[in-house]
């Protein structure tokens, strides 16, 4: 019974990428990253220039699983009331409260998307992350519940004036944190100029089909996976291996141009962060079908679940993008497959 639902699932779960993949072009990578976030149930950072189409593909998303979208724009004067309620001044000449975008949709909320998030200040990124851990938020004298909730936010890495860098515990909540950036491909970009069909954003939303899955059977559906999908003693030991090598990456003999690898890593991956790498992997196993964790489903999301955990000694942190990507590749070439 429980493997019929599997396959089906699995089956709706790649069309929903391939109507995403039909709107958002030449985001295939991103795109399969988000379906495994989804359905590990893990809130993502986007890493991305502007304008690349992070809004479309998160609308598109929520039109194929369903629920309530919403999004909000990081700035300094932001305050945390400004998620929970807005007030105003009705047609009657009274003031009115209404409620915000945290609220608005009730528990039916499934995407809220927080661009900009490190223009906010910290009260705002501390309230969104008790809400992300928690799921509910008192307000108006009541306890909202957002059971199908997940945060997706932007940091903006191009302009870095005015600016509250998110701390590192508080990035470690973020299941994976994915790079979105200009397909390179020269037809895509030609496309992306000329094809009007991507000028309309409500539009191009509009041509995929609602409802392809349904946003409030995931977290059931979530954990019939992690149930499911095994993971075999060699394989444990081999992602034990891997968190140990982010930890003291000298001992497994990496090295890095420029680096004292010796003095790179103040903290390695936290048992958090590896526990949601095995979720993604989980996943990403499912997705192609198979029922057992195999080392190149650890690959497929080692870098995205695991590269914003790292905390570097601060001269290292200015190259923070480039020495982890060669780092997390040098900790996958050392360790030995079983
Ligand atoms: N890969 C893409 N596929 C389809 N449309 C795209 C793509 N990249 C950009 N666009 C188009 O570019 C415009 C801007 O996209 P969108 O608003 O989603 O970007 P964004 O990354 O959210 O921008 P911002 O960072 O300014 O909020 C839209 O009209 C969108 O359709």
């Amino acid at each position: 019974m429980s493997d019929r639902l599997l396959a089906d699932w699995q089956a709706h779960a790649l069309n929903l990428e391939s109507e995403i993949n039909k709107v958002v072009v030449g985001q295939e990578s991103p795109v399969r990253l988000i379906t495994t976030a989804i359905f590990a149930r893990g809130h993502v950072l986007l890493e991305g220039d502007v304008g690349v189409g992070k809004t479309t593909l998160l609308r598109a998303f929520t039109r194929g699983i369903g629920g309530g979208y919403q999004r909000i724009e990081g700035t300094i004067d932001l305050m945390p009331n400004d998620l929970v309620y807005h007030t105003y001044l009705g047609e009657d000449g009274r003031p009115h409260v209404s409620p915000g975008p945290l609220l608005s949709e009730g528990e039916n909320l499934a995407v809220f998307f927080f661009n900009e998030i490190n223009r906010a200040r910290p009260q705002v990124h501390s309230l969104l992350l008790r809400v992300m851990a928690e799921r509910t938020l008192s307000a108006f004298n009541k306890e909202h519940q957002f059971p199908h909730m997940l945060v997706f936010a932007d940091r903006n890495q191009v302009e870095k004036e005015e600016t509250f860098e998110i701390p590192s515990a508080a990035r470690d909540r973020f299941m994976m944190e994915i790079p979105i950036v200009v397909p390179s491909d020269a037809d895509v970009m030609e496309s992306l100029m000329f094809d009007t069909r991507f000028h309309n954003v409500d539009a191009l939303v509009e041509r995929v089909p609602g409802g392809i899955l349904q946003f409030d059977q995931l977290n059931e559906f979530a954990a019939l996976v992690q149930d499911k999908v095994q993971a075999s003693p060699a394989l444990r030991r081999y992602a034990l291996n891997l968190w140990l090598a982010t930890k003291t990456p000298g001992q497994y003999g990496i090295q890095i141009g420029g680096v004292d690898i010796n003095r790179l890593v103040i903290a390695g991956a936290s048992p958090r962060g590896m526990a949601m790498m095995l979720r993604a992997a989980r996943v990403n196993a499912w997705l192609n079908g198979r029922d057992a964790v195999l080392p190149e489903d650890i690959h497929a999301v080692f870098h995205e679940t695991v590269a914003h955990r790292l905390v570097f000694s601060p001269v290292y942190e200015m190259r923070r993008t480039e020495i982890a990507r060669e780092l997390l590749s040098g900790i996958v070439n050392a360790i030995s497959v079983p």
